[in-house]
């Protein structure tokens, strides 16, 4: 699928984070996409309109940048743009959590990402908030699976090992590397890089784009820490991208690790 992407080269609108927003712009050129970033009132109803997908994440969310998700998620559930929803820290702060679940009372994500912590806090599950980071008890696997069913649409729960599942399917990819939890913003790009599969390989379904996107993401983790490993996070974070960019289908399809329903 990652010469899907190279060849497609969807165009990306994100309203993300004050914090990955050129992290997340590189790996979306790195893996072959086209990345526009904007939370202008006056033109995210267009910008994703005429996207190939959009990307809300709310790892720095203010009042103004609510309304730019609103906007822009209600343009593109109506003109049928895919959209992923990254609810960062959502559980670490009461306005989070209020705000997240207004938010899907007014757009429908064709895909929810966040680690075990977000995705337990969002349906009311034990889960436990470290700002950003978040733990829960459940398995990935079982987490993503009643998630899936509570929300009504596919749940991505990442960690050491990631399931997706639509609440029928579920697939866990067990590919990636612990220092990717020592780079900051490489969830958030996740998100935009799941994107990127689903609005190049919308005909294999959404559930199976996501995989692919998820495992090629962890191979290209395991080949950065092999390059890195001597010299420390800042190094991997800069081989990640060198990987992101390398990647080529066969090595991807070799070097992934996804368990099938
Ligand atoms: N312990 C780990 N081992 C392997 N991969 C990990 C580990 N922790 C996180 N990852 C990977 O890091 C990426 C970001 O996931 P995660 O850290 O859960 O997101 P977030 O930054 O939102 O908390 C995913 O690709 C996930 O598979
Ligand atoms: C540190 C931080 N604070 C608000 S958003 C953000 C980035 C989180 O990115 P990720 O969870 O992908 O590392």
């Amino acid at each position: 699928m990652i010469d899907d992407v190279r060849k497609k080269n969807p165009l990306i609108h994100c309203i993300t984070n004050e914090v990955v927003t050129n992290f997340t712009a590189n790996g979306l050129l790195a893996v072959g996409a086209a990345p526009v970033m904007t939370g202008n009132h006056e033109e995210v109803e267009e910008m994703a309109q005429i996207a190939d997908g959009l990307l809300l994440n709310t790892g720095t969310l203010t009042p103004y940048q609510y309304e730019a998700m609103r906007l822009a998620g209600r343009a593109a559930n109506e003109s049928g743009t895919p959209v992923v929803l990254d609810p960062v820290a959502v559980g670490a702060t009461s306005y989070r959590t209020r705000v997240v679940k207004d938010l899907l009372q007014e757009v429908t994500p064709d895909v929810i990402r966040g680690n075990g912590g977000e995705i337990a806090a969002l349906i009311g599950m034990h889960s436990q908030m470290h700002g950003v980071e978040g733990q829960s008890d459940q398995a990935a696997e079982t987490l993503a699976k009643e998630a899936a069913k509570v929300l009504g649409t596919t749940v991505c729960v990442t960690g050491e090992v990631d399931a997706i599942s639509d609440g029928t399917r579920t697939y866990q990819i067990k590919n990636g590397h612990e220092w990717l939890a020592r780079v900051v913003g490489t969830g958030c790009l996740l998100g935009a890089v799941i994107l990127a599969y689903i609005a190049s390989g919308q005909e294999k379904g959404i559930v199976q784009a996501s995989a692919a996107g998820l495992a090629q993401y962890g191979v290209a983790s395991e080949e950065a820490f092999a390059r890195a490993k001597e010299d420390g996070v800042g190094t991997f974070q800069q081989r990640f991208l060198d990987a992101l960019s390398f990647m080529n289908s066969t090595d991807g399809e070799r070097k992934s690790h996804i368990v099938e329903p």
